[in-house]
């Protein structure tokens, strides 16, 4: 009866020593526990470009971590990088849009169309005299100013425009295929893959754009283009983009007066305007405008500077920095759908998620897919991961970024257009 603690001596022992270890983890649980109390593991997740490594850049200026020096160096390679990439994207997207060097968008713009006005009479089907004859007949367009007549006569360019024989050969204004060009994989230049998005979904017919096609069917086929906008354009595609720049280097003197030739054209301006129709980085007009002032031998980037850089992210990094006693560990991941299967070993222990979404993409299609829209593609993925096992008590920050773009598309670009069950103020999402 009184026996029943007959263990063996060494089993007593040893459940001693289980009982000494078990404390020890407790303790040590404990003081993790204590000490998660004063770290946070924070997460930017996100699809590609919608400005992770943007906001990790802004939380390291606040949090007073400094750039080094060899990351100015790295930013500033990136800016020209940014620079050639953006002006490749634009003279590939003046060919895939059929947008003549010096066209000049008439102005006040012609109304849009619906595409049912195409629906004429079998016997008004055809050019007339002031439509489309008065187009064809005009000369070729070369660099220089292309003036054409009030709006040449929409409806009629509209026909011509989607008569069957372009139709078959070249698609559609309404009906626009994917086509995908050269890419460059570089880091920091991807984007130079241009491609006619086939999301823009047309139930609107922009006549502008059929006139910009209307002329540039009318290039002399032999002659093709001719001018500087050509020439500057033939330096820019020669580029290779590959550039390793150590302080005090900047781009060849050539190259920067390609691209402000380029920039200044009114036709690549008019093309600018149709961005979400190819693929161009949102820091475009921001280093374009200000080549003086970047390509200067002694030029360092500034802090907005190296805000507006691009560079795609193919590494997780993590940062940390303290706010008020709490070690923030802050994890940048590649949102581009090649970069998402990296995310997971970084699931754990995970106290917030922020989730960045770019306002400004809803009528822009996704780099890797042509046939994705990137807002449709970060719904997606924000609902696959608020509704991932790991993330069931962590919290998740939805950021609604670009807000500056998105406010300045709005005036343009309908978010009915492309989300039809959208019902709200057109101006005001
Ligand atoms: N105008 C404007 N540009 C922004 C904003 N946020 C980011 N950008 C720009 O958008 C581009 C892409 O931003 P990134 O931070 O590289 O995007 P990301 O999400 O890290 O992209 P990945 O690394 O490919 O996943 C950069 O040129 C940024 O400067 C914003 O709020 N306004
Ligand atoms: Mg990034």
């Amino acid at each position: 009866m009184g026996n029943v603690c007959s263990g063996s001596k060494e089993e007593v022992v040893a459940s001693a020593a289980v009982i000494a270890n078990s404390k020890e983890i407790d303790k040590q649980l404990k003081k993790e526990e204590e000490a998660n109390l004063d770290t946070a593991k924070l997460l930017l997740l996100g699809t590609g470009e919608t400005g992770k490594s943007t906001i990790l850049k802004q939380m390291r200026l606040i949090n007073g971590v400094a750039f080094t020096e060899d990351e100015y160096i790295g930013f500033r390679s990136a800016i020209f990088m940014n620079v050639v990439t953006c002006a490749k994207s634009l003279i590939h997207a003046m060919d895939t849009l059929k947008i003549p060097y010096g066209f000049q968008p008439p102005s006040p713009p012609p109304a849009q169309l619906q595409q049912r006005q195409l629906l004429l009479p079998s016997g008004s089907q055809h050019g007339t005299a002031n439509g489309t004859e008065s187009a064809t007949n005009s000369s070729p367009p070369s660099h220089a100013s292309i003036q054409l007549p009030a709006v040449v006569s929409a409806v009629t360019a509209l026909q011509h425009a989607v008569s069957p024989s372009e139709n078959s050969e070249n698609g559609t204004m309404e009906n626009v295929k994917t086509r995908t060009a050269a890419t460059d994989d570089s880091n920091t230049g991807e984007n130079e893959k241009s491609e006619i998005s086939n999301s823009t979904d047309m139930k609107k017919i922009d006549p502008t754009a059929i006139i910009a096609r209307q002329a540039y069917a009318n290039i002399d086929p032999e002659k093709g283009q001719q001018g500087p906008m050509v020439d500057a354009a033939t330096v820019i595609r020669a580029v290779n983009i590959r550039f390793g720049f150590v302080k005090g280097e900047t781009l060849p003197p050539n190259i920067i007066d390609a691209v402000r030739v380029i920039w200044k054209d009114s036709g690549i301006q008019y093309c600018y305007t149709r961005a979400n129709e190819y693929q161009l980085i949102d820091c475009c007009s921001y280093f374009l405008n200000d080549l003086d002032r970047i390509c200067s031998a002694e030029y360092m980037p500034t802090e907005q500077d190296i805000l507006n850089a691009r560079m795609m992210t193919t590494s997780i990094t993590e940062t940390k920095f303290e706010v008020q006693g709490v070690t923030f560990r802050v994890f940048d991941v590649g949102g581009q759908r090649s970069q998402r299967k990296k995310w997971a070993p970084y699931f754990d222990d995970v106290r917030a998620i922020i989730f960045l979404v770019a306002m400004n993409s809803y009528d822009q299609v996704c780099f890797e897919d042509s046939s994705a829209n990137r807002m449709v593609e970060s719904l997606n993925v924000f609902k696959s991961m608020c509704n991932h096992p790991m993330f069931k008590s962590t919290a998740v920050i939805l950021f609604m970024n670009k807000i500056d773009l998105f406010r300045t598309k709005l005036e343009t670009a309908m978010i009915a257009n492309h989300f039809p069950e959208f019902q709200g103020d057109k101006k005001d999402a």
